[in-house]
C-alpha cells in the first residue's frame, strides 16, 4: 500500500516536472527535456563548451535547455548577444538568485547580485572608487609599475632557466588589486595569498563543475554531505581573512581621508548611517572578495595565455619586441599613452584575449521581465547564458576566426581597430567594471616584460599544448617557459622607493 502511494506521488512529480519542462509558445527551440534531469544528459558536466557549439549547429543562435527543471536560454553570436545585453539591456541584466553560487556567497556581493538597489549602488560605488584610485590614470600606472619590479626581479634571477610563470603572474595580478582594495601588497609566500588563491581556485572549479550543476538541478541533495560542501567552507575562510583587514582598517583609518577601497567604503557607511542602505560590513567583505577574484583570475589567465602563444608564435613575439624598441627608444619606462604608438602590441593583446576566450560563458544572467530576443519570447526569470566565445570566433566577424593572428585587430593601414564582436568583457549594464584596470595591467605587464626578456618554449617540452582547461575562466594547462635576457633590452628599472622582496622559487 505504502509503496503504491509513493509510486503515485513519484508519478505525479514526474508529470508536473514534465509539464514544467515543456517549452511555452514561441520559446526558443531545443532538444527534448527529460523529467527531473531536463537536458543534463546533453551536456558534458566537466566542459559543456563543445556541446553548446554542437547544439548551435542544430538549433541556430538562440536555443533553450533545461537545467533540471530550470529553463535556460543560450545566446550565440554577436547579433543575439548584442540584442539581449545591449538593446534590451535592462530586461537581461538580472542574475539568478537560487543557484549553488548564490547559496555559497550568501547572496552578498556585486558579481552575483540580482538587479536592485544593492547591485546598482555597489556597482556605482565600485566604479567611482576604482576611478578615484586611478583606474586609467597615472597613479594606477605607478602602482602597476611598482608591482612589476618584483616580477622583473624574479625573472632576472631565473634567466636561462625554465620556469612555470603561474604563481608569479597570479601574485602580480592579485597584488595590483590588493593595493587598490586594502592598500597593501603581499609577499609571494604570504599566508593570505596562499589561502585565498586556494579557496578561489577550488570554488571556481566547484562552481563550474558537475557538483554545482547537480546542486542546481536537484534541490533535494543540497543538505547532503557531498563535495560541494567544501565551497561553503572556502567562502567562510576567505571572509574570515578579509574581516581581519576590515578590523585593522577600522582601528587605523582617518575618516574622510581614505587610503583605499575599504576606507572609502567605511566612509560611505558613515555617510549612510541614518538611512536604510544596502551598504554593510558583510557587503564590504563580499564586494572586496568579488573584486579580488574578478581582478585576479581573469587577468592572470590572460597573461598566461599570452606567454604561451608568444612562445608558440615566436614571429609575433619578435614583431612585438621590435615595435616596443622603436616606440620606447631612449625612454626610461612605458606610459599608458605609449599604447597609441604600439598598434601591433594592442592587436596582440586583444588577439590573446579573443583566442583565450577567458570568461567563455560570461556570468549567468536572468531576465527581469517577460521579453524577446531574435523574435522568440523569453519569460521573466529565465536563466540566460551569453556564449561570448561564439562571437569571438564567429565567421564573418573576423578576418581569421580560427587562427591566432593579431591582424584580426589591424586595418589595411596597420592601425589598431576593435571589431564589434570583441565581447571579452561582455556588454550592456552588467559589463565588466574592471576593464580599464585590466587593460592597463595587460599593457604594462606585457610591454615591460617583452622589452627586457625573450620567452622561449623549452626544447625538451614537446609541442606547446594550446588547449585550455575549462572553468568559470579558461586557463592554459601548466607549462614552463625559458626566460632569456634580450640583447636589445630596454630599461625595466627597479623603482628605488620599492624594496624588492626575496624571490620565492617559481613552481
Ligand atoms: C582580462 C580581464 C577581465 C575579463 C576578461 C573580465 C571579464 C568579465 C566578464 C565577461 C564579466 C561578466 C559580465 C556580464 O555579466 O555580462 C565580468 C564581470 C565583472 N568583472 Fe570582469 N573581467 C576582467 C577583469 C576584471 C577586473 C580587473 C575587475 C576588478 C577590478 C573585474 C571585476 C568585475 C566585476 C565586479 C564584474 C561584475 C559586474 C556586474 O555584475 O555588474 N573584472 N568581467
Amino acid at each position: 500500500m505504502l509503496v503504491s502511494i509513493i509510486l503515485l506521488f513519484v508519478c505525479i512529480g514526474f508529470i508536473i516536472l514534465q509539464l514544467k519542462s515543456r517549452r511555452p509558445k514561441n520559446y526558443p527551440p531545443g532538444p527534448p527535456a527529460l523529467p527531473v534531469l531536463g537536458n543534463l544528459l546533453y551536456l558534458s558536466l566537466e566542459n559543456p563548451l563543445k556541446d553548446f557549439e554542437r547544439l548551435r549547429k542544430k538549433y541556430a543562435d538562440v536555443y533553450s535547455l533545461f537545467l533540471g527543471p530550470k529553463p535556460m536560454v543560450i545566446l550565440n553570436g554577436l547579433s543575439a548577444i548584442k540584442e539581449a545585453l545591449v538593446t534590451k539591456g535592462t530586461d537581461f541584466a538580472g542574475r539568478p538568485d537560487d543557484l549553488f553560487v548564490n547559496d555559497v556567497t550568501q547572496r552578498k556581493g556585486l558579481v552575483l547580485a540580482n538587479v536592485g538597489p544593492s547591485w546598482r549602488d555597489h556597482r556605482r560605488f565600485a566604479l567611482s572608487t576604482l576611478r578615484n584610485f586611478g583606474m586609467g590614470k597615472n597613479s594606477m600606472a605607478d602602482r602597476i609599475h611598482g608591482e612589476l619590479q618584483y616580477i622583473v626581479e624574479a625573472m632576472e634571477k631565473n634567466v636561462g632557466k625554465s620556469v612555470n610563470p603561474a604563481i608569479l603572474v597570479y601574485n602580480t595580478a592579485s597584488n595590483i588589486i590588493c593595493q587598490v582594495l586594502f592598500g597593501t601588497r603581499f609577499e609571494y609566500d604570504d599566508e593570505f595569498i596562499k589561502v585565498i588563491v586556494q579557496c578561489f581556485r577550488e570554488n571556481a572549479k566547484l562552481g563550474s563543475g558537475p557538483w554545482a550543476m547537480l546542486y542546481d538541478s536537484f534541490p533535494l541533495i543540497r543538505n547532503l554531505p557531498l563535495p560541494f560542501v567544501k565551497a561553503f567552507e572556502n567562502f567562510k575562510t576567505a571572509v574570515k581573512y578579509v574581516r581581519q583587514f576590515l578590523d585593522e582598517h577600522k582601528k587605523t583609518r582617518v575618516p574622510g581621508d581614505p587610503r583605499d577601497f575599504v576606507d572609502c567604503y567605511l566612509d560611505e557607511l558613515d555617510k549612510r548611517a541614518s538611512e536604510d542602505s544596502p551598504f554593510s560590513e558583510e557587503e564590504l567583505i563580499a564586494n572586496s572578495l568579488d573584486l579580488h577574484f574578478g581582478g585576479t583570475d581573469t587577468t592572470s589567465n590572460t597573461l598566461l595565455t599570452a606567454f604561451l602563444y608568444l612562445m608558440a608564435y615566436p614571429h609575433v613575439q619578435e614583431r612585438c619586441q621590435q615595435e616596443i624598441d622603436e616606440a620606447l627608444e631612449g625612454k626610461h619606462s612605458v606610459t599608458y599613452d605609449d599604447r597609441h604608438n604600439m598598434p601591433y602590441i594592442q592587436a596582440m593583446i586583444h588577439e590573446v584575449q579573443r583566442i583565450g576566450n577567458i570568461v567563455p560563458l560570461s556570468i549567468i544572467h536572468s531576465t527581469t521581465k517577460d521579453t524577446e530576443v531574435m523574435g522568440y519570447s523569453i519569460p521573466r526569470g529565465t536563466l540566460v547564458i551569453p556564449n561570448l566565445g561564439s562571437a569571438l570566433r564567429e565567421e564573418g566577424q573576423w578576418k581569421f576566426p580560427d587562427e591566432f593572428n593579431p591582424e584580426n585587430f589591424l586595418n589595411d593601414k596597420g592601425e589598431f581597430f576593435k571589431p564589434e564582436a570583441f565581447l571579452c568583457f561582455s556588454a550592456g549594464p552588467r559589463m565588466c567594471l574592471g576593464e580599464g584596470l585590466a587593460r592597463m595591467e595587460l599593457f604594462f605587464t606585457l610591454v615591460t616584460l617583452l622589452r627586457k626578456f625573450r620567452f622561449v618554449w623549452p626544447q625538451d617540452a614537446g609541442e606547446p599544448d594550446l588547449t585550455l582547461a575549462y572553468g568559470i575562466t579558461l586557463s592554459p594547462k601548466p607549462y614552463c617557459m625559458n626566460v632569456q635576457l634580450r640583447a636589445t633590452q630596454g630599461a625595466a628599472r627597479v623603482n628605488p622607493n620599492v624594496r624588492p622582496l626575496p624571490v620565492s622559487p617559481l613552481t
